[in-house]
């Protein structure tokens, strides 16, 4: 079955400088792969890269078998590629609604329809549903990342890029949003998820791992078919670094 995402070959970085070398990376249906490296490995870069938010030096992007490249990021967002940033890239001054509506401008639907997927997600986010009307900057740091999520899911995406989406939240919000993940890999959806550390690992999130360093894939594998030493060891994590290993 075409994958829902390859990518093949693919540099991409800031003016002269290239973050990201010749990574190749394949995230099937239905799967979820964690792409882990340490601070500056290039996790984010890759991800801009694949959304359109940065020029493609070289390689290609296909998003279900379609090379998308050279598509401008807003024409990547129609064809079912949504992205939440790091960062909670929510308008905090806009209503929990008008966020929602933002949300389900990436792909044009009917009033009636954008009504349906706002409603869906009250449905699945019950705290959103009981803010709707207040600004989006009254929701707790937890609430705003769900918020953000529920922004790229009326998008209807077939490929969902999260990147670091427990960063800065408390333990009990990380395993929310784990379990949120969970439960949209489950509905069929296909995720590429950033995460510094290995929470994804650690819950069982994701099925395949792959390891980024200084801009170069160093690992791909079946989640469960590494171990946490592997993956540090692959991160350039040495014992005595300092740095908190991958947990499992
Ligand atoms: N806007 C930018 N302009 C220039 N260089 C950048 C920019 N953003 C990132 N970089 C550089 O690109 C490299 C990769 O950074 P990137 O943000 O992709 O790493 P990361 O793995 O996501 O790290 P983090 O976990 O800190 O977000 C780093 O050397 C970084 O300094």
């Amino acid at each position: 079955m075409t994958p829902a995402l390859e990518i093949r070959g693919v540099r991409f970085g800031y003016g002269d400088l290239t973050a990201v070398w010749d990574v190749s990376l394949t995230v099937p249906r239905e799967t979820t792969v964690a792409l882990v490296g340490r601070n500056g490995a290039g996790k984010t870069t890759l991800l801009s890269g694949v959304a359109g938010l940065l020029r493609c030096q070289s390689g290609s992007v296909l998003l279900e078998g379609d090379d998308i490249s050279k598509l401008p990021a807003h024409t990547r967002a129609r064809r079912g590629l949504s992205f939440v940033q790091e960062g909670k890239r929510i308008l905090r001054e806009l209503t929990v609604r008008e966020n929602l509506v933002l949300g389900t401008f990436g792909r044009p639907a009917s009033r009636k329809d954008a009504k349906a997927l706002i409603d869906q997600m009250c449905t699945r986010f019950p705290p959103l549903a009981e803010k709707l009307e207040q600004p989006a900057g009254a929701l707790s740091g937890g609430q705003q990342q769900m918020l953000a999520i529920a922004q790229a899911l009326v998008n209807r995406p077939s490929l969902l890029l999260l990147d670091e989406p427990a960063s800065g939240l408390a333990p009990v919000v990380v395993d929310e949003v784990l379990a949120l993940v969970s439960e949209l890999k489950r509905e069929g959806l296909a995720i590429l998820i950033v995460s510094e550390g290995g929470e994804e690992l650690l819950s069982g999130v994701a099925d395949e791992v792959a390891v980024i360093d200084q801009g170069h894939l160093v690992l791909t594998a079946a989640a469960h078919e590494v171990t946490a030493e592997d993956i540090t060891a692959a991160m350039g994590i040495g014992p005595d670094s300092g740095t908190v290993p991958v947990a499992r």
